[in-house]
């Protein structure tokens, strides 16, 4: 127990698993959150102290399970081990804790989704800025950023970090409320940048972090890599050697997406709730057509950071284009990577000694696919015919230079000697485990060769043993046979008890037999025994030397393995765009967008293929900002999404599902839905919907598109018209930039009449008796009513519920007629009196109650026995006259059902 405190007061925010024998143990307050949180039996010992010591423990075979279900709830499990051979040891084996799990630093993959990074990030906040230091310690990619305030949140969702390092005493609850992140608190001058220089440069070996492209713009950043090196050394003591160079990301490359774009857009994750991991309805499930881990990685982190300048955008849209037009190049390139597994993962594991046998030879086995991966990329290319016919030269269809292909092809590595001696030494199929079976092949090693032999050959000398002892006792039943506590022994069954020689001594008694053992016997058992153990000593050493080898590339391998991964996410873009009729978009330096008949990627994908009707959108200075009104269900959202979508797929790389595309770079894109529910960070939705459009009117820009969707719905229809038409008209005069407004407030159509670059277009319908026919076509003009009632009847709401609706509604209708003359039309303020506020006689609709609590409904008039109630003062009746009216009301009742 003293040494159990001891290593235990090191490790405070973790659960300590102490290794005992084949257990590993908790005590006290770690025992008692163990068996809540793991189910498993609290008991108790009196470990020598004053009083019993809660206890419970897990068995080292399942430990792995054990250790994955509390990281996955989000707590720090250190892993403390015997240090030395119990049987060596003097007093008390000595024990050390090896490895700190924790949600965002774990190698192990029952912790890991091989679709996703899985990153570990410091912040350090600078003035008006944020500085970002990002880790996946399973892949070995090192990310340092800073960016605005402004744009913290995207670069946070990006990332989507399971742990994040702050410093100690700052603001929490921001943190805290990410979703699923773990929050660890550190010193703060744990991140102090001159602290961070060296510490970089030690892990790197260099002299200047010049070199590493981290420059005085970065100190912050640098900061933060600081402290995220300490804290991995600290769960990790053996190190992070296979940490990449850092890849500084510098402002401008990437286009921010926010939390909510990304969400809304469901970009890799579906917006239906409790679906979280259905890649089904969102963008990277249809766009990954990847065939390894790697690829699927690359293509979420391309997904999710598009990019801005219109040379890098071209660049990998040349390579897609080039993978497209040649079929059978890219089926040899798709079948080449289809046998290619984590290169990143299995390359971080061997630099970490953690790749079991199997994993390395599977790394071997990877690496021994790159010849056929670059045969099938120069042919691509051009530059090589694959074999399987002339290929006739198509100009437009050669990449540039430039292209993503020719770049990666220029600096390819086929690793061919790394991959030879990987698949030299190991045999086909290696063990899980060293020791269970042979591991390094025959041929590699005389010594091992010469213990096999003679562990084989006192196999079959034992074997020879069993046939001699048959023959000399003349019992046929006799066998040879093993076990771990007795090791070689003959067994001879009871039957035959009288006919057993003399020499042969019995070590064990069965129900009906004995077991016995000879001199002979035991010399044998002393050779296969004492040979098995030196040949897995000695596999163990060539294993390990041949695993730090193949660690000691892991930054050759990262590049190969950035390679393999952008090459896969191109030809996954090429076969998409293929089987689904994508086209290349033409990205330009202009402000228009024109996307013709153009498909929302994912929606399509959910009907039969000519089902989904397409739409053309155009955008430009003159026509800049579209209201588009319409019907319930006829697919504003929809259309509102696929411009989003194209958008974002062109600047990504990828070609996009229209029949032509031409793209105005964006720089931002903002996509608002209104009256999404924000309750898991306890805030009301109509102010999380007004705090995200302030952020788009603080940081849009005439090069932004921003795509809103019934924003002003959470309040009153008053409030929410005068919102949105006030956002638009901000966003119209002051911001310049391309929006589509998506409204059910048919009152905003008027706001074409009073801004030069509004365009109003609707989703068609007709009306066909009483029914209502989607027609999902965009056309110009704006709707005049919602036919939500024809919708809710849709939806199954009861008859006489649609049929008094309809009452109402007439009603409303009728009111709205006469009302419209009583109201007066607002003056609009300051400069922009020649402009009308929104017309009265669209607002007069609701003009029956007061205006500053507009209802949406209207109650229908009070029934008698209300007027009679509101008549009445009960200050002014006498009790006997309480009563008559109390039958009267009661009567009234009756007689009206
Ligand atoms: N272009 C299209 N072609 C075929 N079906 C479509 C198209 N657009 C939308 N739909 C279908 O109509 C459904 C409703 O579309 P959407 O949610 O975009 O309507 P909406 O106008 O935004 O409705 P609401 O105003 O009620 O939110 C979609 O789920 C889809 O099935």
């Amino acid at each position: 127990m003293q040494q159990y405190r001891e290593i235990k007061a090191r490790h405070q925010g973790s659960i300590l698993f102490f290794r005992m024998g084949d257990f590993y143990e908790t005590f006290e307050d770690d025992a008692v959150l163990a068996s809540r949180v793991l189910g498993l039996t609290l008991t108790s010992r009196n470990n020598g102290g004053a009083s019993d010591v809660p206890l419970a423990g897990v068995p080292v075979k399942a430990v792995n399970e054990y250790v994955r279900r509390l990281v996955a709830r989000g707590y720090r499990v250190a892993i403390c081990e015997q240090v030395e051979d119990p049987r060596l040891a003097k007093g008390i084996v000595r024990r050390e804790v090896i490895e700190t799990v924790t949600p965002g630093a774990a190698f192990s993959d029952d912790l890991l989704d091989c679709t996703r990074n899985n990153f570990l990030c410091a912040v350090r906040p600078a003035p008006g800025a944020l500085a970002v230091a990002a880790a996946d310690v399973s892949t070995g990619e090192l990310r340092l950023a800073t960016v605005p305030s402004g744009d913290a949140d995207a670069l946070l969702a990006r990332l989507a970090p399971r742990e994040v390092l702050l410093p100690k005493g700052g603001e929490t609850t921001q943190w805290r409320a990410m979703d699923g992140a773990l929050v660890t608190e550190r010193e703060a001058w744990e991140f102090d940048p001159a602290m961070a220089r060296d510490d970089l440069a030690r892990q790197y070996g260099v002299l200047s972090l010049d070199g590493l492209g981290i420059g005085a713009e970065d100190e912050a950043a640098l900061g933060a890599a600081g402290a995220l090196l300490r804290y991995l050394r600290e769960l990790q003591p053996g190190g992070v050697p296979h940490l990449a160079r850092p890849i500084v990301e510098r402002a401008g490359g990437a286009m921010p997406l926010d939390e909510m774009t990304r969400r809304n857009l469901e970009l890799v994750e579906s917006l239906r709730p409790g679906v979280d991991n259905d890649r089904a309805g969102t963008l990277l499930g249809v766009l990954d057509r990847t065939q390894t881990p790697m690829g699927t990685r690359l293509l979420r982190q391309w997904i999710l950071a598009p990019l801005t300048r219109r040379e890098d955008i071209d660049m990998r849209l040349d390579a897609v284009a080039a993978t497209a037009g040649d079929a059978i190049g890219r089926a040899t390139l798709r079948e080449a990577l289809d046998g290619v597994r984590d290169v990143e993962r299995l390359a971080s594991k061997a630099a970490a000694g953690r790749a079991t046998p199997r994993e390395l030879r599977a790394l071997g086995d990877s690496l021994g696919r790159l010849p056929a991966v670059h045969g099938a990329l120069e042919r691509v290319i051009g530059t090589r015919d694959s074999g399987l016919g002339t290929r006739v030269p198509d100009e437009s269809r050669v990449p540039s230079p430039e292209s993503r292909l020719t770049v990666i092809a220029a600096a390819w590595d086929d690793c061919g000697e790394l991959c030879a001696e990987v698949t030299r030494a190991l045999v086909e199929r290696p063990p899980l485990q060293l020791g269970d079976e042979s591991t390094i092949a025959t041929g590699v090693d005389t010594e091992l060769d010469d213990l096999r032999a003679l562990r084989d050959g006192g196999k079959d000398a034992i074997a020879e043993i069993q046939a001699a002892e048959r023959e000399r006792t003349g019992i046929q039943s006799l066998k040879v046979g093993y076990n771990k506590v007795f090791g070689y022994f003959i067994e001879i069954s009871n039957a035959h008890r009288e006919r057993v020689p003399d020499d042969y001594q019995r070590r064990q008694t069965l129900t009906n037999g004995e077991r016995y053992v000879t001199p002979d016997l035991k010399a044998y058992e002393e050779k296969v025994l004492g040979a098995a153990e030196r040949i897995e000593a000695r596999e163990r050493e060539l294993f390990e030397s041949l695993r730090a080898c193949v660690g000691r590339e892991i930054a050759r391998l990262q590049r190969v393995a950035g390679a393999l991964a952008e090459l896969d996410v191109l030809a996954a873009l090429a076969e998409v765009a293929e089987r689904e009729g994508y086209v290349r978009p033409t990205l330009t330096d202009g402000y228009d967008l024109e996307i013709v008949a153009g498909r929302h990627p994912v929606v399509e994908r959910m009907m039969a293929r000519e089902k989904f009707i397409p739409n053309d959108v155009t955008l430009t200075q003159d026509a800049r900002l579209v209201i588009l009104t319409g019907p319930n269900m006829a697919g504003k959202s929809t259309i509102l999404r696929q411009v989003g979508l194209v958008v974002l797929m062109a600047q990504m790389g990828s070609f996009v599902p229209a029949s032509r595309a031409t793209i105005g770079l964006v720089d931002r894109l903002f996509t608002r839905v209104g009256a999404s529910d924000n309750l898991v960070r306890g805030q009301s939705t109509f102010m999380v919907e007004m705090t995200e459009t302030s952020a788009i009117l603080n940081t849009a820009t005439a090069r932004s598109l921003v795509l809103l969707d019934e924003i002003g719905r959470g309040t009153s229809t008053y409030d929410g018209v005068s919102i949105a038409w006030s956002v638009s008209e901000h966003l119209h005069d002051h911001v310049g930039c391309k929006t589509i407004f998506a409204t059910h407030y048919h009152e905003l159509v008027q706001l074409a009449e009073e801004l030069p670059a509004v365009r109003n277009f609707t989703v068609a319908v007709r009306e066909v008796g009483d029914q209502v026919l989607f027609l999902h076509r965009l056309v110009p003009g704006g709707a005049d009513r919602s036919y939500g009632i024809e919708v809710g009847r849709l939806a199954g709401l009861p008859a006489p519920v649609i049929a008094r609706a309809k009452e109402v509604l007439a009603l409303l209708e009728g009111d709205a007629a006469t009302m419209a003359e009583s109201l007066g039309r607002v003056p609009a303020a300051g400069k922009r009196s020649r402009r009308r506020a929104p017309p009265a006689d669209q607002l007069a609709l609701f003009a029956s109650a007061p205006p500053a609590a507009a209802p949406n409904v209207v109650p229908p008039p009070p029934h008698p026995v209300v007027e009679a109630l509101r008549a009445t003062d009960p200050n002014h009746v006498t009790p006997m006259q309480a009563l008559e009216l109390l039958a009267r009301l009661r009567a009234q009742i009756h007689a009206d059902a």
